[in-house]
């Protein structure tokens, strides 16, 4: 069987697309999956996405890691399907769509999407971290030497060492000023660094304002992939209408045969 695919980036966090509303995608394939995200055997991606049929919405978003395994929400991955959704012609400038977390609304225009995200509820502070769920789960830990500091080696310590089986994804962040911070990030699923995550970023942005470092309600995250900027209501240390704001492209399309 032969299936056209999609690639798609935002902020060089990149995706394998695939129209799945007549059905047919092995679903329950990992290893074709992974296989598929593989960057030496396969198309090269750090997740695949399904876009699926879901009355009473736009579309469904269906989320698999690197490793082939579905997981939680992408915000990256979010924005790129809403931009997928408009090359196919299914939406125009806005939308509401379902994924794993819950509904979620986006608008579209000049390349970029702006995706509202899952309100957030719970933050919990440490020491010297910050751990949250904005769709998926993060641990958002300040660093020195932000450019030279090795993310996958200590990312992936954290990752294992202190969240179990479950894993968390791993955030690194420096100030830049008042209300912009640059951005490292170390995915679970993925096991490695990414150009950006939407989540993780989303996350950074609250934990960022939570501990008093950033007074203001828009926050620029500059990423190794690109600039991304998150909006946010809060009262009393609830997150209301969050945004992730930013580019999102087509990069090429193709066709495999799973064999
Ligand atoms: N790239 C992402 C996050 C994807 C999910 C993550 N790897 C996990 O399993 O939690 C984003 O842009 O949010």
């Amino acid at each position: 069987m032969g299936f056209i695919f999609y690639k798609y980036q935002g902020t060089g966090n990149d995706f394998v697309m695939v129209d799945n509303r007549e059905g047919g995608f092995p679903k329950d394939d990992t290893d074709f999956i992974g296989g598929l995200c593989d960057r030496r055997f396969g198309v090269g991606a750090d997740g695949l996405i399904l876009l699926e049929d879901e009355p009473g919405y736009d579309f469904r978003m269906v989320y698999y890691n690197a490793d082939g395994n579905e997981s939680t929400m992408c915000g990256n991955g979010g924005r790129c399907i809403v931009a997928f959704a408009g090359f196919l012609g299914i939406i125009k400038n806005d939308t509401r769509f379902m994924a794993v977390d819950g509904v979620h609304r986006a608008t579209l225009g000049d390349g970029k999407v702006k995706l509202q995200m899952t309100d957030v509820d719970r933050v919990d502070v440490f020491d010297n971290y910050v751990f949250l769920d904005t769709g998926s789960p993060h641990h958002v830990q300040e660093v020195q030497e932000i450019d030279r500091f090795d993310v996958k080696l200590q990312g992936a310590k954290l990752r294992y060492g202190k969240y179990g089986k479950a894993g968390s994804n791993i955030n690194f962040v420096s100030k830049v000023d008042d209300a912009v911070f640059k951005v490292r990030t170390y995915e679970r699923g993925v096991e490695d660094e990414t150009f950006s995550c939407g989540t993780g970023v989303t996350a950074v942005a609250i934990a960022m304002h939570r501990t008093g470092k950033t007074k203001g309600n828009t926050v620029t995250l500059q990423t190794p992939g690109g600039v991304l900027r998150v909006y946010f209501d809060e009262e009393g240390g609830q997150y209301r209408n969050i945004f992730l704001e930013g580019p999102a492209k087509k990069v090429f399309r193709g066709e495999v045969d799973r064999v």
